[in-house]
């Protein structure tokens, strides 16, 4: 069975022929549609998966699970967010450990049939229109002429696009180009949406459309893992985030579960100060504070302090070198996951 990433930027499934009904695989076939979903394997599953490319590991020692509803999937450049989504879309295999989609290895072509993915880059034949581009991804699929005639126009009503999909690609603005690549995405009806930065340069207006589209797509039971630089956007879709660090994944819930797990977290910190000594003393009368270590002299150094409840530590420090009128220089947790996910929750969108 042959599977491929094409130019078209689009994951292309090239299984046996098939007619109208997209589960009619051979049997026996553990990605079968059950009515008891509770008796089915996780959607999506990654078991201890690592991804080197060469020297670099990618992604390292990943273990996630999704069943339902909005994942946002964030993180920061080179945190390994692109390589968890080829993982999860079949477009390459785990170095080491399981990526598997309904209890079937992500890069089987049945697996694949419940994946739909959409890019972050367009790659289009610009000439063609966003009709016969989508039905040639549905001919590419496997499915007859009359059954990719059928999808076509299904998917295409789906994203809005049914009275726009005779205009030529190249005429398209970001947000056609988006809908056009999630309605290729639906073609299988997948029960997996993967979307690879699909706010990505689309304007304000297109944005909130898109959001609703998602929304009513996860309102149609779809489950969306949707990666984004755009934060305060994706707060608006989901609260269920999974936060990624040095191809780990650093923190993975709710936001509320997150903020609960961070006030437990106990978090090491590099201040670079104008006098590390009297920093430190006064560091350590804070109830939160567990050490300090010092380097430098009275001209100038670094204090690295561990303390627990980052967010009242925080607070604490910030009334401390008013108080004292100690000059920061520099402030970085040590540890890449704390790092990330204080990074998420104190920046982005603003919020704490
Ligand atoms: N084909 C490749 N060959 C070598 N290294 C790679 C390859 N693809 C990714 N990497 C490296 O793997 C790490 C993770 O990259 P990845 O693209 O998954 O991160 P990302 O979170 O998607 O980043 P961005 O937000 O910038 O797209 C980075 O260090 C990157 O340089």
């Amino acid at each position: 069975m042959k599977t491929e990433f094409r130019d078209t930027g689009v994951l292309v499934n090239t299984p046996p022929p098939r007619n109208g009904n997209p589960t009619s695989s051979p049997s026996p076939d553990p990605v079968a549609k059950s009515p008891v979903a509770d008796a089915l394997p996780p959607l999506l599953l990654f078991e201890h998966a690592s991804k080197w490319y060469g020297p670099v590991l990618a992604l390292n020692q990943v273990t996630l699970e999704l069943t339902s509803g909005i994942t946002g999937l964030v993180g920061a450049n080179g945190a390994g967010k692109s390589t968890l989504i080829r993982l999860a879309t079949g477009q390459t295999q785990p170095t080491i450990g399981r990526v598997t989609v309904r209890g079937v290895d992500a890069w089987d072509w049945r697996a694949r049939e419940l994946v739909g993915y959409c890019p972050d880059h367009d790659a289009f034949y610009e000439d063609m229109s966003g009709r016969t581009f989508v039905y040639s991804m549905a001919r590419l699929c496997g499915f007859d002429r009359a059954e990719s005639r059928r999808r076509t126009e299904g998917v295409l009503d789906r994203v809005g696009m049914t009275d726009r999909a005779d205009r030529k690609l190249r005429g398209y603005s970001k947000g056609m180009r988006q809908r056009i690549k999630l309605a290729q995405a639906l073609l299988p009806d997948p029960e997996l949406l993967v979307l690879d930065e699909p706010l990505s340069g689309v304007d304000p207006v297109g944005r909130q459309d898109l959001l609703e589209l998602f929304r009513s797509l996860a309102g149609q039971g779809k489950c969306l893992l949707i990666s984004s630089h755009e934060l305060e956007e994706l707060e608006k879709l989901t609260n269920h985030v999974a936060i990624m660090a040095r191809g780990r994944i650093a923190a993975v819930g709710t936001l509320q579960q997150i903020r609960d797990l961070m006030e437990d977290f106990p978090l090491s910190v590099r201040v670079d100060s104008d006098r590390p000594r009297d920093l430190a003393r006064r560091l350590l009368e804070v109830p939160d504070v567990i050490g300090c270590d010092i380097s430098g002299d009275d001209a100038g150094g670094s204090v690295v302090v561990r303390a627990r409840h980052p967010k009242r530590f925080f607070q604490t420090f910030g009334r401390l070198v008013v108080d004292e009128m100690i000059e920061v220089r520099g402030l970085e947790p040590l540890d890449d996951s704390a790092h990330a996910i204080l990074g998420y929750l104190l920046g982005g969108s603003g919020k704490t």
